[in-house]
Formats: structure tokens, C-alpha cells, sequence
């Protein structure tokens, strides 16, 4: 909670106002009882209209100041910690940009949503109760108690047993909120879970009519949730009626005892400063009962803050070392040297002793069953993930020293998962680019084979793309992607089984335009069709995350068993000698 209070403290502005405002309020809540006491004791009892009349103007003007300050202190504390929640917001934005794969695969995205919504208005919520309450509570106890003595001494001392009472019974509750509310959210980020994965993967509930089946999934972590929050609103109940009770029953006191004073005892207090003893008692144990809500509250917020400064203080595992490199001599070279990479928490290897070399002008195409390695041997160039053993260079530079910005800008890489963004054609072909260029923008679409499609929507290049890229077709998508990649103009091309949604016209038309297009690049291809990467200048041959073939295609239809098998599933043996495909 510490580092929320520092960013809240970078509002000191409003700090500072909200203070004035909250000493202008309190000085005006306790003013009133002494003005209100001495009108009863003195100016009633005289029947002195005018000084009746001047001391009821004075309260109007302190009510008035009241309201105004109270008003100035919502608004500062309001303004405070709305723009801490903004800022915190935007911090864990920032951060989870820069997290790796590795993170991300530790955090849930949709546990990342929760701590970047639900966590952090929790603590703002909290921030703003806190710079409301926790300021004016201490001033008005302190000022009530004083105030309160110098009337009646023998009536004040009531307080010595209602307030013990009243601060254990807080505490308690705030002891039996406390697991509840880091129980609420994780509950909500179950909900979180539930709900993304149930919308992004609604067509295939749909397709296997498996809506019933995850309406009880959904249900049942909506009932957790509620019988949590509803335990935790029980707690919360007993809390106002607990404390009105406290607080009804020294009113009680306070009166009984007053009464006894003016009945039975010689000298009594006057009945103005019994009323005004009264007054400051309530303020006094109001004030005890808002700091209360501090005390319920702030184990969720707690919570919260905790599950934030997780967020902020992960390290990515993947970042810029020191002196990281930012420029290279050379262009467009990829070397493996005997990798092997593990994923986090995994057993076995994901790949193996893989080494090659690929330059520019040269395609290395990878092949191999599905869960052989291919995707994972892609994703370790753009540093997705850092390998245990062996190195990674390119341009000749191991890409653990190069800046993830230079390695990264050298890329242009096409995911076996085309996405893009809502937006129009236009804005995603020109994705990352600070001023994307119309014709650069069309050059790509028409390499990617996508004129057509593009030109024929209404709205042409402006025509909006929706969520996910949902408004077009998968092999749409694909070609979109691919003039994403294009339109950057990189120095590596990596083609993540790009090419698998399109037909085989499309695909060797894409192939043909893309070779003369990426000429002076390194391009880099995982296929699972044979045609694909058959001309290629490389092909590796992957299984079980081992490289068990490498060559041109002639040579690995002499040299490599598992290769031959691939080929031969798919081409006839005559398709498989012919120099096109
Ligand atoms: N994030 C991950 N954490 C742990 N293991 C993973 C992760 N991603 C992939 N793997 C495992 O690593 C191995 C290689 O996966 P990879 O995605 O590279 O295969 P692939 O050859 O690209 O498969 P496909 O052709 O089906 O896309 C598989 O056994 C897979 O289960």
C-alpha cells in the first residue's frame, strides 16, 4: 500500500486544498455547538432578541462555510484519486506492454484486466474515503474532546468506555472482512476468466451446442462469487447497526446522566452545554465511525494494491541488458547455434541442439509434425522468449545484447494466429508505422494478394475492420497480416504457417510476389503443405523439437526419412520431382 500512497502524493495541489477545505469544515462542525450552547444559556433565558438574532447569523454563516468546505473537500479528494487512478492505470498499461511471453503465460490476461480495472478502482475508492475521512477524523476527535471537556468534564467521561468499544467492534469486523475481500477478487477474476474465454470461443460453444455446459461453468463461478459477496455483505451489515447501537446508547447515557445532573445535583451543568456535550459526542464518535468504513475497506484495497504492485513490480524476463546494442553493420542474418529452450514450468525441451544460418535474399522454410517445435523456433528470434542453451544472432549479434526495439523494428512477423485490430484496412496494413504511407499501404495489399478483396468492400482501404478481424474471412485475415508484415519493409520475414488458410492459387501467386517483394531479406517460413516450401533455399526438418533433416528439398528427399514421409502424405511421387509445384 505504501507505493499507492506515494503516487497518490503526486497530487500535491489537491493535497493541499483538500486540506484547507477539510480544517474549514471541521472548524465550522464544532464552532456550532458553542454558539448554540450560549444561546441557550445566556441570550433565551434573557430574552435578548438581538443578540438571539446576531448569534443565529454567525451559526448561518458557519453552516454556510461548512457547506463549502465540505463541497471543496470532495471535489479535491475526488480530483486526487480519480487522476491516481488514471495515472496507476496507465502505469500497469505500460508495464504489461513490456512484459514477455514468460509473464504474460504467469499472469491470466483476464487476471490482468481485473488488476487493471476492478483492482485498481478498489483502491481508489479507498483513497478517496481516505483523504476524506482520515484528515478531518483525527482534527474533530481531538477538537471535540477539547471542546467537549472545557463544557463538562463528569459528562465527557462517557467516552472513555463508548469509544473503546466502538474502536474493538471495528476491529473485529475488519478482521472478518479481511480474507473475504481477497477472496471477492479472486472470485472476480474467475468471473473475468470465464467470461473472455466463453466470448472469444463463442462460435465453437455454438458449433458444439455446448451452450448448457458452459452456462453451468459460468453459474458456478457466479454463485462463488455471490455466496462470497453476500458473506461478506453480512459482515459489513452487522457493522452500521453495531456502531448506531454504540452510538444511541451513549446518547442515552448522556442524557440520563445530564438529567440526573440538573435534577439531582446542586451545582448542574447548564442545559446549553449538556446539548452542546451531547453534539460533540456525536461528532466525536461519527468521526470514529467513518474512520471505521478506513478500517473495513482497507483490506480490499490492500488486496488490491498488492495484486497491482505485482503487476508493477515484475520484471519481465525478457529486457534491454545493459549498453544494449542499437545499431548492426550487417543486415538481415540469422544464426541459431546449438539452441535448446525449455518453456517455464515445463519438463522436457521444447527444442533441441537446433543450428542453422539463413541470409538475406535466402528462404529457410521449417517443417515438421504439429507440436514439433516450429512455432517455438520462430517466436525465440523476435526474443518472445530467451533460450537456456546456445545463442541466438542477429546481424551477428546475440539478440540477448541487442535492444529490443532495433531487434524487434528488424522484424516483420506474421503469427500462425493472424490478428488485427478494429480499425480500417488502411490503419492495420500500416500498424506500427508512425506515418503510413497510401501507396507503401497499397503496394503491401497488392503483394499480399488482397487488392481485390480490399477494393471490392464499401469503403475500399477506410472500410472498418471490427473486433479480431471477425468481419473477414480467415484467409482474409491471413493476407491482411502478411501485408502488415510487408508494409513494414523488414530485413526478416517470419511466415508462422501464414499461408495455411489460403488456396493453392493464392498461396504460390503470395509466394511468387513475395520473393521478388523480400529479395534482399531473410525470409523465414513455417508451412505444414509441402508446396509451400519446397523451392525453399533451407528447409528444416523438425520433430519432437530436434532438427532431423536440413537441406534444399532434393537433398532432404535423399537424406531425411521424416521428410520424405511429409512429402510423400501429401505429393504424389511425380509432384514431388517436379521443380514446381
Ligand atoms: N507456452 C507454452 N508453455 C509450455 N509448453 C508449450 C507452450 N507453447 C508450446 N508448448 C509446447 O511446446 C511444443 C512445441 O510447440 P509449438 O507450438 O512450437 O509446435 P508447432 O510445431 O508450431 O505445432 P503446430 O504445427 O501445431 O503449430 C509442444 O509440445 C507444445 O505443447
Amino acid at each position: 500500500m505504501k507505493k499507492m500512497y506515494k503516487e497518490l502524493f503526486l497530487f500535491k495541489w489537491a493535497l493541499l486544498l483538500l486540506i484547507l477545505t477539510v480544517i474549514g469544515s471541521v472548524a465550522a462542525n464544532l464552532a456550532l455547538p458553542m454558539y448554540l450552547s450560549e444561546v441557550i444559556n445566556t441570550a433565551i433565558p434573557a430574552g435578548d432578541k438581538v443578540r438571539i438574532v446576531s448569534i443565529g447569523g454567525t451559526m448561518l454563516l458557519f453552516v454556510l462555510l461548512g457547506v463549502l468546505c465540505s463541497v471543496g473537500t470532495g471535489f479535491f479528494a475526488s480530483l486526487a484519486s480519480v487522476g491516481f487512478g488514471r495515472n496507476v492505470r496507465s502505469r500497469i498499461f505500460r508495464k504489461v506492454q513490456y512484459y514477455s511471453q514468460t509473464e504474460f503465460d504467469g499472469f491470466s490476461t483476464s487476471s490482468l484486466i481485473t488488476r487493471t480495472n476492478n483492482d485498481v478502482v478498489q483502491v481508489q475508492t479507498f483513497m478517496n474515503m481516505l483523504l476524506k475521512v482520515c484528515l478531518m477524523a483525527p482534527i474533530m476527535c481531538i477538537g471535540g474532546v477539547v471542546l467537549a471537556l472545557a463544557k463538562s468534564v463528569t459528562m465527557s467521561m462517557i467516552l472513555i468506555v463508548s469509544l473503546p468499544v466502538m474502536i474493538a467492534f471495528v476491529l473485529i469486523i475488519a478482521r472478518l472482512a479481511s480474507p473475504l475481500s481477497r477472496k471477492m477478487q479472486e472470485k472476480l477474476d474467475e468471473i473475468n476468466l470465464v467470461t473472455r474465454e466463453k466470448l472469444t470461443g463463442i462460435r465453437v460453444a455454438r458449433a458444439f451446442g455446448t451452450e448448457q455446459f458452459e452456462e453451468e461453468r459460468f453459474r458456478r463461478v457466479n454463485d462463488e462469487f455471490m455466496v462470497n459477496t453476500v458473506r461478506m455483505n453480512s459482515v459489513m451489515g452487522i457493522m452500521i447497526p453495531g456502531l448506531s447501537l454504540i452510538l444511541y446508547a451513549t446518547m442515552v447515557a448522556l442524557i440520563a446522566f445530564g438529567g440526573y445532573q440538573i435534577i439531582n445535583v446542586h451545582t448542574a451543568i447548564p442545559i446549553g452545554d449538556i446539548i452542546a456535550v451531547i453534539q460533540y459526542v456525536m461528532q466525536i464518535m461519527m468521526s470514529v465511525m467513518m474512520l471505521s468504513m478506513i478500517f473495513v475497506m482497507y483490506p480490499r484495497a490492500a488486496v488490491s494494491a498488492g495484486r497491482i504492485n505485482e503487476v508493477l513490480d515484475t520484471v519481465p524476463v525478457v529486457a534491454d541488458c545493459d549498453g544494449a546494442v542499437t545499431e548492426t553493420g550487417i543486415k538481415g542474418y540469422v544464426s541459431f547455434r546449438d539452441v535448446t529452450f525449455t518453456f517455464p514450468n515445463a519438463e522436457a525441451p521444447a527444442l533441441e541442439h537446433i543450428s542453422f544460418d539463413s541470409s538475406p535474399g535466402e528462404v529457410t522454410a521449417v517443417i515438421g509434425s504439429t507440436g514439433s517445435g516450429k512455432s517455438t523456433l520462430v517466436n525465440l528470434i523476435p526474443r518472445f522468449y530467451d533460450v537456456q542453451e546456445g545463442e541466438i544472432l542477429v546481424d551477428g549479434v546475440n539478440v540477448k545484447e541487442m535492444s529490443l526495439e532495433t531487434l524487434r523494428g528488424k522484424i516483420g512477423l506474421v503469427p500462425q494466429k493472424a490478428f488485427l485490430f478494429r480499425g480500417t484496412i488502411a490503419e492495420n496494413v500500416g500498424y506500427g508505422q508512425e506515418e503510413p504511407n497510401q501507396a507503401n499501404v497499397e503496394h503491401a495489399v497488392m503483394t499480399a494478394q488482397s487488392y481485390d478483396f480490399v477494393t471490392a468492400k464499401e469503403g475500399g482501404f477506410d472500410a472498418p475492420i471490427s473486433q479480431g478481424g471477425a468481419n473477414v474471412s480467415g484467409g482474409q485475415r491471413q493476407r491482411l497480416a502478411i501485408a502488415r508484415a510487408i508494409a513494414r519493409k523488414p530485413e526478416i520475414y517470419i511466415f508462422d504457417d501464414s499461408f495455411s488458410a489460403l488456396d493453392y492459387k493464392t498461396d504460390a501467386a503470395l509466394r511468387k510476389a513475395l520473393l521478388s517483394e523480400a529479395k534482399e531479406a531473410t525470409v523465414i517460413l513455417v508451412a505444414q503443405r509441402v508446396s509451400t516450401i519446397k523451392n525453399a533455399d533451407r528447409i528444416l526438418v523438425l520433430e519432437d523439437g530436434r532438427c532431423v533433416g536440413q537441406g534444399r528439398h532434393e537433398e532432404l528427399m535423399k537424406s531425411c526419412e521424416v521428410y520424405r514421409e511429409i512429402v510423400y502424405s501429401q505429393l504424389t511421387q511425380e509432384e514431388a520431382e517436379k521443380d514446381e509445384v
